[in-house]
Protein backbone atom coordinates (compact mmCIF):
# COMPACT_ATOMS: atom_id res chain seq x y z
CA UNK A 1 0.00 0.00 0.00
CA UNK A 2 1.32 3.70 -1.13
CA UNK A 3 0.60 6.53 0.20
CA UNK A 4 -2.05 8.78 -0.15
CA UNK A 5 0.56 11.01 -2.23
CA UNK A 6 1.48 8.09 -4.12
CA UNK A 7 -2.16 6.73 -4.59
CA UNK A 8 -2.76 10.49 -6.50
CA UNK A 9 0.48 10.46 -8.64
CA UNK A 10 -1.11 7.29 -10.27
CA UNK A 11 -3.59 9.82 -12.37
CA UNK A 12 -6.58 11.01 -12.18
CA UNK A 13 -8.33 7.72 -12.14
CA UNK A 14 -7.02 6.66 -8.79
CA UNK A 15 -7.05 10.22 -7.38
CA UNK A 16 -8.03 10.33 -4.08
CA UNK A 17 -8.71 14.58 -4.24
CA UNK A 18 -10.38 13.84 -7.02
CA UNK A 19 -13.05 11.66 -4.94
CA UNK A 20 -13.45 14.41 -2.39
CA UNK A 21 -13.94 16.62 -4.75
CA UNK A 22 -12.59 19.91 -3.32
CA UNK A 23 -13.37 22.87 -4.70
CA UNK A 24 -10.29 24.99 -6.15
CA UNK A 25 -9.27 28.39 -6.95
CA UNK A 26 -6.06 29.30 -8.67
CA UNK A 27 -4.91 32.95 -7.25
CA UNK A 28 -2.38 34.20 -10.24
CA UNK A 29 -1.15 37.49 -10.70
CA UNK A 30 2.19 38.84 -11.72
CA UNK A 31 5.12 38.82 -8.59
CA UNK A 32 3.55 41.53 -6.07
CA UNK A 33 0.83 42.32 -7.24
CA UNK A 34 -0.89 41.46 -3.88
CA UNK A 35 -2.29 37.75 -4.03
CA UNK A 36 -1.20 36.84 -0.94
CA UNK A 37 -2.64 39.44 0.87
CA UNK A 38 -5.55 39.24 -0.88
CA UNK A 39 -5.75 35.51 -0.23
CA UNK A 40 -5.24 36.42 3.90
CA UNK A 41 -8.48 38.62 3.47
CA UNK A 42 -10.57 35.96 1.57
CA UNK A 43 -9.70 33.28 4.18
CA UNK A 44 -11.27 35.86 6.92
CA UNK A 45 -14.31 36.22 5.19
CA UNK A 46 -15.19 33.45 3.32
CA UNK A 47 -13.46 30.62 5.39
CA UNK A 48 -11.33 29.14 2.73
CA UNK A 49 -7.93 27.52 3.35
CA UNK A 50 -4.68 29.23 1.79
CA UNK A 51 -2.31 27.15 0.33
CA UNK A 52 0.66 29.34 -1.51
CA UNK A 53 2.94 27.41 -3.63
CA UNK A 54 6.06 29.85 -3.24
CA UNK A 55 5.41 29.30 0.71
CA UNK A 56 5.20 25.61 0.39
CA UNK A 57 8.59 25.63 -1.85
CA UNK A 58 10.36 27.93 1.09
CA UNK A 59 9.25 26.08 3.90
CA UNK A 60 10.33 22.63 1.75
CA UNK A 61 14.16 24.48 1.69
CA UNK A 62 14.04 25.31 5.61
CA UNK A 63 13.32 21.76 5.99
CA UNK A 64 16.50 20.52 4.73
CA UNK A 65 14.61 18.50 2.09
CA UNK A 66 16.76 16.71 0.01
CA UNK A 67 14.81 18.91 -2.98
CA UNK A 68 16.49 21.61 -0.54
CA UNK A 69 19.23 22.86 -2.40
CA UNK A 70 17.97 22.63 -5.95
CA UNK A 71 14.18 24.79 -4.98
CA UNK A 72 16.69 27.37 -3.32
CA UNK A 73 18.75 27.75 -6.57
CA UNK A 74 15.93 28.05 -8.84
CA UNK A 75 13.64 30.54 -6.88
CA UNK A 76 16.88 32.87 -6.36
CA UNK A 77 17.17 32.39 -10.16
CA UNK A 78 13.48 32.95 -10.40
CA UNK A 79 12.99 30.03 -12.15
CA UNK A 80 10.13 27.48 -11.85
CA UNK A 81 10.51 24.55 -9.98
CA UNK A 82 9.49 21.49 -11.82
CA UNK A 83 5.93 20.62 -10.99
CA UNK A 84 6.37 17.29 -9.84
CA UNK A 85 7.43 18.31 -6.99
CA UNK A 86 5.47 21.63 -6.37
CA UNK A 87 2.06 18.91 -6.94
CA UNK A 88 3.60 17.10 -4.65
CA UNK A 89 3.40 19.53 -1.25
CA UNK A 90 0.09 20.84 -2.41
CA UNK A 91 -1.29 17.45 -2.38
CA UNK A 92 -0.21 16.58 1.14
CA UNK A 93 -1.09 19.85 2.01
CA UNK A 94 -4.22 20.09 1.00
CA UNK A 95 -4.51 15.93 2.17
CA UNK A 96 -3.27 16.82 5.41
CA UNK A 97 -5.57 20.14 6.29
CA UNK A 98 -8.83 17.68 6.02
CA UNK A 99 -10.80 21.15 4.48
CA UNK A 100 -12.59 21.15 1.30
CA UNK A 101 -12.22 25.08 -0.21
CA UNK A 102 -8.39 26.01 -1.09
CA UNK A 103 -7.41 28.95 -2.63
CA UNK A 104 -4.00 28.02 -4.63
CA UNK A 105 -1.70 31.26 -4.94
CA UNK A 106 0.57 31.14 -7.03
CA UNK A 107 0.23 27.75 -8.84
CA UNK A 108 0.20 26.91 -11.95
CA UNK A 109 2.65 29.31 -13.12
CA UNK A 110 2.99 27.64 -16.47
CA UNK A 111 1.99 25.10 -18.69
CA UNK A 112 3.71 22.13 -17.42
CA UNK A 113 2.31 23.03 -13.85
CA UNK A 114 -1.26 23.36 -15.33
CA UNK A 115 -1.59 20.21 -17.25
CA UNK A 116 0.42 18.50 -14.47
CA UNK A 117 -2.27 19.39 -12.04
CA UNK A 118 -4.97 18.25 -14.27
CA UNK A 119 -3.71 14.82 -14.79
CA UNK A 120 -2.43 13.94 -11.47
CA UNK A 121 -5.35 15.43 -9.55
CA UNK A 122 -7.80 14.80 -12.15
CA UNK A 123 -9.56 18.28 -10.92
CA UNK A 124 -9.58 21.74 -12.70
CA UNK A 125 -10.26 25.01 -10.97
CA UNK A 126 -13.89 26.27 -10.13
CA UNK A 127 -12.35 29.85 -11.11
CA UNK A 128 -9.27 32.00 -11.33
CA UNK A 129 -8.66 34.91 -9.68
CA UNK A 130 -6.32 36.98 -11.45
CA UNK A 131 -4.81 40.23 -9.75
CA UNK A 132 -3.84 42.42 -12.71
CA UNK A 133 -1.26 45.22 -11.85
CA UNK A 134 1.55 47.10 -13.96
CA UNK A 135 4.55 46.08 -13.39
CA UNK A 136 6.22 49.55 -12.00
CA UNK A 137 3.63 49.13 -8.91
CA UNK A 138 4.53 45.47 -8.45
CA UNK A 139 8.50 46.62 -8.27
CA UNK A 140 7.53 49.16 -6.07
CA UNK A 141 5.73 46.74 -3.83
CA UNK A 142 8.11 44.40 -3.84
CA UNK A 143 11.14 46.70 -3.16
CA UNK A 144 9.64 47.15 -0.03
CA UNK A 145 8.16 44.18 1.39
CA UNK A 146 10.71 43.62 3.82
CA UNK A 147 10.19 40.22 4.29
CA UNK A 148 13.65 38.83 3.85
CA UNK A 149 12.64 36.98 0.66
CA UNK A 150 15.74 36.24 -1.14
CA UNK A 151 14.17 36.69 -4.22
CA UNK A 152 12.96 40.54 -3.48
CA UNK A 153 15.84 42.26 -5.34
CA UNK A 154 16.15 44.11 -8.25
CA UNK A 155 17.62 41.56 -10.94
CA UNK A 156 15.52 38.69 -8.92
CA UNK A 157 12.84 40.71 -9.39
CA UNK A 158 12.86 41.44 -12.99
CA UNK A 159 13.67 37.98 -13.90
CA UNK A 160 10.34 36.90 -12.46
CA UNK A 161 8.69 39.25 -14.22
CA UNK A 162 10.00 37.94 -17.45
CA UNK A 163 9.30 34.50 -16.64
CA UNK A 164 5.47 35.53 -15.86
CA UNK A 165 4.64 37.02 -19.23
CA UNK A 166 6.45 34.37 -20.79
CA UNK A 167 4.94 30.96 -18.62
CA UNK A 168 2.37 32.32 -16.25
CA UNK A 169 0.31 34.73 -18.65
CA UNK A 170 0.00 31.40 -21.22
CA UNK A 171 -1.58 29.72 -18.56
CA UNK A 172 -4.27 32.99 -17.31
CA UNK A 173 -5.35 33.16 -21.50
CA UNK A 174 -6.01 29.42 -21.12
CA UNK A 175 -8.24 29.23 -18.58
CA UNK A 176 -9.78 32.43 -20.09
CA UNK A 177 -10.73 31.12 -23.29
CA UNK A 178 -12.45 28.65 -21.52
CA UNK A 179 -15.03 31.70 -19.06
CA UNK A 180 -13.02 30.83 -16.10
CA UNK A 181 -10.76 34.26 -15.49
CA UNK A 182 -12.07 36.63 -12.82
CA UNK A 183 -9.80 39.92 -13.28
CA UNK A 184 -9.23 42.11 -10.97
CA UNK A 185 -7.55 45.90 -11.21
CA UNK A 186 -4.72 44.93 -8.25
CA UNK A 187 -3.60 48.25 -8.73
CA UNK A 188 -5.56 49.86 -6.18
CA UNK A 189 -5.36 50.31 -2.29
CA UNK A 190 -5.92 47.09 -0.47
CA UNK A 191 -9.45 47.88 0.73
CA UNK A 192 -11.11 48.65 -2.75
CA UNK A 193 -9.22 45.26 -4.56
CA UNK A 194 -10.63 43.35 -1.54
CA UNK A 195 -14.06 45.56 -2.65
CA UNK A 196 -13.95 43.28 -5.83
CA UNK A 197 -12.43 40.20 -4.87
CA UNK A 198 -15.47 40.46 -2.25
CA UNK A 199 -18.25 40.77 -5.25
CA UNK A 200 -17.10 37.62 -7.13
CA UNK A 201 -17.29 35.46 -3.84
CA UNK A 202 -20.78 36.65 -2.13
CA UNK A 203 -23.47 34.48 -2.95
CA UNK A 204 -25.32 35.92 -5.88
CA UNK A 205 -28.83 37.17 -4.68
CA UNK A 206 -30.75 35.22 -7.77
CA UNK A 207 -34.24 36.91 -8.03
CA UNK A 208 -37.07 34.66 -8.12
CA UNK A 209 -39.96 35.31 -10.90
N1 LIG B 1 -3.26 46.87 -3.05
C1 LIG B 1 -2.05 47.08 -2.52
N2 LIG B 1 -1.55 48.34 -2.44
C2 LIG B 1 -0.31 48.55 -1.91
N3 LIG B 1 0.49 47.58 -1.40
C3 LIG B 1 0.02 46.33 -1.46
C4 LIG B 1 -1.24 46.00 -2.02
N4 LIG B 1 -1.43 44.67 -1.93
C5 LIG B 1 -0.32 44.17 -1.36
N5 LIG B 1 0.56 45.15 -1.07
C6 LIG B 1 1.88 45.02 -0.48
O1 LIG B 1 2.73 44.63 -1.56
C7 LIG B 1 3.64 43.61 -1.16
C8 LIG B 1 3.39 42.36 -2.01
O2 LIG B 1 2.11 41.84 -1.70
P1 LIG B 1 1.87 40.28 -1.63
O3 LIG B 1 2.92 39.63 -0.85
O4 LIG B 1 0.46 40.07 -1.21
O5 LIG B 1 2.03 39.94 -3.20
P2 LIG B 1 2.11 38.54 -3.93
O6 LIG B 1 1.33 38.69 -5.18
O7 LIG B 1 1.74 37.44 -3.02
O8 LIG B 1 3.66 38.49 -4.30
P3 LIG B 1 4.59 37.21 -4.60
O9 LIG B 1 4.14 36.65 -5.89
O10 LIG B 1 5.96 37.79 -4.68
O11 LIG B 1 4.41 36.25 -3.45
C9 LIG B 1 3.41 43.41 0.34
O12 LIG B 1 4.32 44.18 1.06
C10 LIG B 1 1.98 43.92 0.56
O13 LIG B 1 1.78 44.43 1.86
N1 LIG C 1 4.10 27.13 -8.89
C1 LIG C 1 5.25 27.70 -8.43
C2 LIG C 1 5.18 28.75 -7.51
C3 LIG C 1 6.35 29.33 -7.07
N2 LIG C 1 7.53 28.86 -7.52
C4 LIG C 1 8.81 29.47 -7.09
C5 LIG C 1 9.29 30.45 -8.13
C6 LIG C 1 8.76 31.75 -7.63
O1 LIG C 1 9.50 32.85 -8.14
C7 LIG C 1 8.96 31.56 -6.14
C8 LIG C 1 8.16 32.46 -5.27
O2 LIG C 1 6.76 32.26 -5.48
P1 LIG C 1 5.72 33.33 -4.89
O3 LIG C 1 5.83 33.29 -3.41
O4 LIG C 1 6.14 34.65 -5.44
O5 LIG C 1 4.36 32.93 -5.36
O6 LIG C 1 8.63 30.20 -5.90
C9 LIG C 1 7.56 27.83 -8.41
O7 LIG C 1 8.66 27.40 -8.82
N3 LIG C 1 6.43 27.24 -8.84
MG1 LIG D 1 2.80 35.71 -2.36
Amino acid sequence: MGTVVEAANKGASGSILEKRKPTIVFVLGGPGSGKGTQCANIVEHYGYTHLSAGDLLRAEIKSGSENGTMIQNMIKEGKIVPSEVTIKLLQRAIEESGKDKFLIDGFPRNEENRAAFEKVTGMEPSFVLFFDCPEEEMERRLLSRNQGREDDNIETIRKRFKVFLESSLPVINYYDAKGKVRKIDAARPVEEVFGSVKAIFEPKNEKAD
